[in-house]
């Protein structure tokens, strides 16, 4: 089994523990009381390459990162940094995370969230937007077509900006092909954990001029960010550097001051 299966294996069984506690229509209730979507499209497509900014406690890839007992701490910092979008890893059992942390970080800053978790039901992405978040990971290998396309149109419907994730260029093809907008090219190898930040400069050369295209993974200061950004990235997503680095805020604002460089290109 591989370690996406096995994570999708876990989070199958979590999801059926809370399916069983919260009936689809409460979660609707509180979608609907929840603070009303940001704009993530508008704020990915600003000028300059932006900074999204991941409260990661650990990972299948490095265990145990940081112990991040106060997320909403960390998420000012990352607000105060300049982070445009902020990333919660809600999975519990191999990234440590939860909902309760996509709450709390809602309830402390301002920019847009994003839910960052294996999503393979509509249900997740109600639970997402009833904690506040405005954008949904999913993962074009972790889902059939059918059900990326349809995950797709339903985060869409409820207000989440769907941020569709791939690793190779057929995954690229299909995440087009499902209608994503904002595209992430994740250089994390899912049956290696092996991180390759060419996987980018591969990639996203296939992806339509007016997707927005992220780079996630393995960002370790500005000079990758620059990197990416020379291979086309709108945004880059970082999670282990920031969480284990002595001043998170410092860090990101490094990253954002790299991203506004004069020289880079302005995104469309
Ligand atoms: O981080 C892992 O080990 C991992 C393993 C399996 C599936 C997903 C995984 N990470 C999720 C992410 O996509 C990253 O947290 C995100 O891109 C930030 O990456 P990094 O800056 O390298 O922590």
């Amino acid at each position: 089994m591989s370690v996406l299966d096995e994570i999708i294996e876990g989070v199958r069984a979590d999801l059926a523990e809370r399916q069983r506690e919260v009936p689809i229509d409460v979660l609707k209730e509180r979608a609907a009381s929840a603070p009303p979507p940001r704009d993530a499209l508008a704020a990915l497509r600003g000028p300059g390459v932006s900074v999204i900014a991941e409260v990661k406690r650990s990972s299948p890839s490095k265990g145990a990162l940081a112990a991040i007992a106060d997320p909403a701490a960390l998420a000012r910092d990352y607000e105060a940094g300049g982070a445009k979008v902020i990333s919660v890893l809600t999975e519990r059992r191999r990234f440590g995370g939860s909902l309760q942390d996509l709450a709390d970080v809602r309830a402390n800053v301002d920019v847009c969230l994003l839910r960052k978790d294996f999503i393979v039901t509509s249900y997740q992405l109600w639970e997402a937007r009833a904690a506040g978040a405005d954008m949904a990971l999913l993962i074009v290998a972790a889902l059939e077509q059918d059900a990326l396309v349809s995950l797709v149109e339903r985060a869409e419907s409820i207000g989440l900006v769907p941020l569709v994730e791939v690793h190779t260029e057929e995954e690229a093809v299909r995440a087009v092909d499902a209608g994503a907008k904002v595209i992430g090219v994740n250089a994390r190898d899912l049956k290696t954990l092996h991180v390759d930040r060419g996987t980018f400069a591969r990639v996203a050369p296939l992806l339509p001029k007016d997707v927005v295209k992220i780079a996630e993974s393995g960002v370790r200061g500005p000079h990758d960010l620059l990197a990416y950004a020379s291979a086309g990235a709108d945004a880059v997503l970082v999670g282990e550097s920031l969480v284990i680095g002595r001043n998170p805020r410092a860090a990101v604002a490094d990253l954002v001051a790299a991203g506004a460089h004069p020289a880079l290109r302005q995104s469309g």
